[in-house]
């Protein structure tokens, strides 16, 4: 039986995050589109899977529920039938949440009393043992995520850093029963479920463990983690007889322009692909500070931006060291340093736009949402993948944009240029 009808309903907390589960969902098999917000009206494109990204991760909580219930609404709508909740590979979050309070809610309106919690990727450095998660040989609270600007991750015990979240009980998959197969994990779900425990933090340090867990999910209605544990949900789908087209990463539209990067992530990636790109090409530093001051910054990046762009592309970062962010913060407060740099590169993206600017590659999460918003996108067609967790994609409009979404801490120190062949059409 094939079906015309969405089957995975997803909601990602960012817009980075959600590329990176659409090109996961494609690398399976599956068609996907990513909408940016709750579209008005389904894209005319057919998908087996949806993602809505959201700018959820740092509001307050309360928003960040609305935001995600009304994403819920109209992914059952669209006739989905089973959910995915996606977060950080890094569990980005605070004590107030936005984990585990999304959770509870998207729980509640699904009538569902378990879900499983696993931000593992494997591919990207991300295990998680016994509950503890790994950024390849460090713990997360070694691993540089301790100084992110907006949410420092001081403890790697995700069941505590989960239970702080919410009042439900919050247990653990252990890696011993993961490596027995998906019949042992879901034996483990029912104990857990008969303890009480409603969500339960689940170990994986192979991408083979990703396919069992995902296998041990099928019959869950809602699943939450990062990209890797949708690695073996497509198969299920699969099995099941109802995915028949053979979904495959999109050819993107040729998309003729000029094209730039921003770089608004302070992540230890960014800092080195940054530091390279500044040692052979033109960069742009935005100063906070000068932002805070008033300085029209933005004019003067769109000056530095037009004398330079019809020769080559440009960068424009706040990216900076951990020690100047904290400086930075500790003048003008975390929310206000972010809301201002945030909206001086969206601001500087709306002027590029104008100025002919059709590839942009964006670095950071709350960045690429910022970005994305001023130019007004509003779903993307997933394109091949650049590297690991990043996928070329393209506006699904009748005049494309090509844009690159990077996560902070993902791509290779080379990826901006990488990046910019892909939007341009190639792929070596
Ligand atoms: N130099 C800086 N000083 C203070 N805040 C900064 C600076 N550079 C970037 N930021 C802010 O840090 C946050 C980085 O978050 P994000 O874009 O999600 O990156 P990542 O993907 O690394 O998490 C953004 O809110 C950004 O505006
Ligand atoms: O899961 C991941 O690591 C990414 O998909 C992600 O969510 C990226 O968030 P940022 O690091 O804030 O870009």
């Amino acid at each position: 039986m094939s079906t015309s009808r969405p089957l995975l309903g997803c909601i990602a907390d960012d817009f980075t995050g959600a590329t990176d589960l659409a090109n996961m969902l494609v690398r399976g098999g599956m068609r996907t589109v990513q909408t940016i917000g709750v579209p008005a009206e389904m894209p005319a494109v057919a998908a087996d899977a949806l993602v809505i990204a959201l700018k959820s991760r740092t509001v307050p909580a309360a928003e960040a529920i609305a935001q995600s219930l009304a994403a819920l609404r109209w992914l059952q709508q669209q006739g989905c039938t089973q959910f995915f909740f996606k977060y950080c590979s890094t569990f980005d979050s605070t004590d107030a949440g936005n984990i585990g309070p999304v959770t509870d809610a998207l729980m509640k309106e699904l009538g569902v009393d378990f879900t499983i919690a696993c931000p593992a990727f494997p591919e990207n450095g991300r295990t998680i043992y016994r509950g503890y998660l790994f950024v390849a040989d460090a713990l997360l609270n070694e691993s540089g995520m301790e100084n992110h600007p907006l949410t420092p991750m001081t403890d790697a015990n995700l069941v505590r850093v989960l239970q702080r979240q919410t009042e439900s009980k919050v247990g653990l998959v252990r890696y011993d029963t993961v490596a027995r197969g998906a019949a042992a994990t879901q034996e483990r779900f029912t104990a857990l479920r008969s303890e009480g425990v409603k969500m339960a933090i689940a170990d994986a340090v192979s991408d083979k463990d990703l396919f069992t867990l995902g296998e041990a999910c099928a019959e869950l209605k809602l699943i939450t983690g990062g990209s890797g544990v949708a690695l073996g949900l497509p198969e299920n789908f699969r099995r099941a007889g109802l995915l028949t087209a053979v979904g495959e990463a999109a050819q993107l539209p040729k998309v003729d322009g000029l094209s730039v990067v921003l770089a608004g992530s302070a992540s230890k990636a960014t800092n080195a692909q940054v530091a390279e790109w500044k040692a052979k090409r033109p960069a742009f530093r935005i100063d906070p500070l000068a932002l805070a001051r008033g300085e029209d910054v933005v004019a003067q990046a769109l000056a530095f931006a037009d004398e330079r762009i019809k020769n080559e592309p440009v960068l424009i970062y706040a990216t900076a060291t951990p020690d100047e962010v904290k400086a930075v913060q500790k003048e003008l407060g975390v929310a206000k340093a972010g809301h201002l740099v945030e909206q001086a590169l969206a601001s500087i993206a709306a002027g590029l736009r104008q100025r002919g600017v059709r590839q942009f590659v964006v670095a950071g999460g709350e960045t690429s949402g910022a970005v994305v918003q001023a130019l007004e996108v509003r779903a993307l067609r997933i394109g091949p993948q650049i590297d690991p967790g990043v996928p070329a994609t393209a506006t699904l409009d009748d005049q494309p944009v090509a844009l690159a979404l990077k996560s902070g801490n993902f791509g290779s120190v080379d990826f901006f240029e990488k990046a910019l062949r892909y939007l341009d059409g190639k792929t070596a």
